[in-house]
């Protein structure tokens, strides 16, 4: 499998997920958001970031840079798309997946490790964990506080599409462990087809010891689980 990661400009969390494909033994390239033809690549990775300087919203302005036509075909065709942190409010803004992300409730810029529950082990991107897991993932977003209408949470609940949920170290569920106000403690999603996936953690930032921790590893050795 060959993965793209995306650079737009404002971008910075493109080398650290080339990286990570890397020690699991998968191939990827960096591409620039201007490339028009993805058709070499089996999935899609977009790396977190402050893309366009975050104007208007984050993800907003990126949603139209010309490599998103190719992401959206990808994702269309079934092959897995994956947005971290900014990746994921650009696959909100651009409709791939449901919802938006708000700023944090306590206003803040929030840096630290959380604890999130793995809620799917049936996926391309989490058949390396156990459903019920914890993993210590880093968070670095100003606007991650995740919300859909009440109709489309019910959906996504109802469909089992919350993927990651923050959680104590345990797996308790509570408002204590929830970094930012996100409904249900949601920390990461999948489209209706499960071949698109958003999350605010960012599993690429703990895919060795000397970064703190391996738990994100699990999600790029899940992606080279998959056989094309
Ligand atoms: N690390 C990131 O991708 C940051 C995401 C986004 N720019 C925010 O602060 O909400």
């Amino acid at each position: 499998m060959r993965f793209a990661v995306v650079q737009f400009p404002g971008s910075n969390c493109d080398r650290d997920a080339l990286f990570a494909f890397q020690v699991a033994g998968l191939k990827a390239e960096l591409v620039p958001h201007t490339e028009t033809d993805l058709s070499r690549f089996d999935g899609v990775f977009l790396p977190g970031g402050f893309t366009y300087g975050d104007y208007l919203r984050p993800g907003a302005l990126a949603k139209f840079a010309p490599v998103m036509g190719e992401v959206e075909r990808l994702a269309r065709r079934g092959h897995p798309v994956i947005g971290v942190c900014n990746g994921f409010q650009i696959l909100t803004e651009a409709g791939l997946l449901p919802g938006a992300l708000l700023a944090n409730l306590n206003l803040h810029f929030t840096c630290k490790e959380v604890h999130v529950r793995v809620e799917r082990a049936d996926l391309p991107f989490t058949r390396a964990y156990r459903q019920g897991q914890v993993l210590r993932l880093p968070i670095a977003h100003a606007e991650g506080r995740y919300y859909a209408d009440p109709e489309t949470l019910e959906r996504l609940e109802g469909e089992g599409r919350v993927v990651f949920r923050y959680s104590g170290p345990k797996g308790e569920v509570s408002e204590a462990y929830n970094p930012n106000g996100s409904l249900n403690g949601i920390a990461g999603i999948v489209n209706e087809r499960g071949n698109v996936l958003g999350m605010m953690p960012h599993p690429e930032r703990a895919v060795h010891e000397v970064l703190g921790g391996t738990d994100g590893l699990g999600l790029f050795l899940s992606l080279a689980m998959e056989v094309v």
